[in-house]
């Protein structure tokens, strides 16, 4: 019914639409897993037979991620765990670009022998760290790669701590470009690597650390250093990155990844489910934003595979009834109904970064006006620390947040603060407070900036 639903006979062309949609959002890849279709045209089943996981390659621009993933889906190819995808494919493409959605980052699928694998690759650049915090936020534990001819560098940190901060417990190296560097550079990489790690958290003693060329292995070249260091690090990801515990028996969540219509069909939203189990037929409540919308998820799919249920860690498309795209954005989370609350504004303890860790030269003052990233959401908001003058960088305090719209927000949870492009520090969740009225909050707030105006000038006077 759902494949029918999906890719009824009259629908060739939407086929073809849902594909490429699919490949957009989800770049959704092999089909090595499914059990075949019974009926030509018909969609495969999804086939669970191994733990599904969700990793990612993070690491410095230009380090070697993307041919790293496409090395990786090369060498399993050979083994019919995955479908070869080359650099290009995965690497952000102007179709990408001309369809108007943010440049997002990449997923492709991939088995070992022991588990199934989703795999995001993360852009570098530290423009794109705003995709950056939304694809790692999907994954269990991540590929640091390190240029061996660079060592590490100011994105390597950054996203280290972006990693840390999203709940990321194990990381394994590779050190990428060997075929290119200083053989007496090796050792000293690898130690600052391990130095860097602890430094952030992580067991820096104990993280394998792989030593090869992506390169070499995606051309096919020089095996020691190439097939047989990405074949290494495929072991070392199957049994150092640990598989996390599932919430499978809470109601269901959904953080909304990405959304895209398919003509004549429906409004799919993509991202991870985050707990509990989705089957199709299921009623629903897609909040955040301000919003509440009622919808019902009539088709739950994983890398163009159907899936009879959907859980907790696994990365869906959700078919929703009667929603139109416009409606939907990134950060909104679908929930059971009646579950979520919505919230504009909390209590926190937050960490500002200090000067030396990439933060803010200047302290902040009341009513900074930042930027909270929080799972797939973002959203600017209003700071005050009661009590404190001011926050200096480097230190960590007690402040409160009031969100220009109304979020889903949990206690406990993590969050990063960004001025502009540079992250200034993170926090988490410790109260939740009453709502707000946002409109009289801005007035007020107006009002307060006018009177330490006026006082800033009679003091000067
Ligand atoms: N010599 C050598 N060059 C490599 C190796 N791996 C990647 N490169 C080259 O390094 C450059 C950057 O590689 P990418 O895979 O695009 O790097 P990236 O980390 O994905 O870059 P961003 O996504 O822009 O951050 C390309 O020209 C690659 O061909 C390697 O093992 N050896
Ligand atoms: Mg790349």
């Amino acid at each position: 019914m759902l494949s029918r639903m999906f890719f009824g006979t009259p629908v060739q062309c939407l086929r073809n639409e849902l594909f490429h949609a699919h490949k957009r959002a989800l770049s959704l890849t092999t089909t090595c897993r499914a059990q075949p279709p019974t009926k030509p045209g018909q969609k495969k089943t999804y086939l669970r037979d191994k733990p599904h996981m969700n990793v990612g390659t993070i690491g410095h621009v230009d380090h070697g991620k993307t041919t790293l993933t496409a090395a990786i889906t090369k060498i399993l190819s050979s083994e019919k765990k995955a479908e070869f995808k080359k650099y290009e494919e995965i690497d952000h493409s102007p179709e990408e670009k001309r369809r108007g959605i943010t440049i997002n980052a990449a997923c492709v699928e991939y088995q070992t022998d022991k588990r199934h694998y989703g795999h995001v690759d993360c852009p570098g650049h530290a423009d794109f760290i705003k995709n950056m915090i939304t694809g790692a936020a999907q994954m269990d534990g991540c590929i640091l790669v390190v240029a061996a001819t660079d060592g590490t560098m100011p994105q390597t940190r950054e996203h280290l701590l972006l990693a840390k901060q999203i709940g990321i417990k194990r990381i394994v190296v590779f050190v990428n470009k060997v075929d290119a560097a200083d053989k007496e550079m090796l050792e000293l990489v690898e130690m600052e690597v391990r130095e860097l790690l602890s430094e952030f958290g992580f067991d820096g003693d104990n993280a394998p650390v792989i030593c090869g060329s992506a390169l070499n292995a995606l051309n096919g070249e020089n095996p020691e250093l190439g097939e047989n260091k990405v074949k290494e690090l495929l072991d070392a990801v199957d049994t150092y990155i640990e598989e996390p515990i599932r919430d499978l028996d809470k109601p269901f969540y959904l953080p909304i990844e990405s959304v895209y219509s398919i003509p004549g069909r429906g409004t799919v939203a993509g991202g991870k489910l985050e707990r509990g189990r989705i089957k199709k037929n299921t009623e629903c409540e897609i909040v955040g934003y301000d919003k509440r919308i009622k919808s019902i998820i009539t088709g739950v799919e994983m890398f163009r595979q159907i899936l009879d249920e959907a859980q907790a860690g696994d990365q869906i498309g959700c078919l929703l009834r009667g929603t139109k795209k416009d409606e939907l954005r990134r950060g909104m989370i679908i929930a059971k109904p009646g579950e979520i609350k919505l919230v504009n504004k909390i209590e926190a303890q937050i960490y500002l970064l200090g000067k030396d860790e990439g933060g803010r030269q200047k302290p902040l003052t009341d009513y900074f006006q930042g930027h909270i990233f929080c799972r797939t959401w973002n959203c600017s908001g209003f700071l005050e620390a009661p009590g404190r003058e001011m926050v200096m960088p480097g230190e960590d305090t007690k402040v409160t947040f009031t969100l220009l719209k109304k979020m889903a927000l949990e206690l406990g949870e993590r969050f990063t603060v960004r001025d502009g492009k540079q992250t200034i520090g993170y926090g988490v969740v410790t109260n939740i407070l009453d709502a707000v009225d946002i409109e009289a909050f801005e007035e007020g707030l107006k009002k307060i900036k006018k009177a330490k105006k006026k006082e800033r000038e009679i003091a000067s006077m």
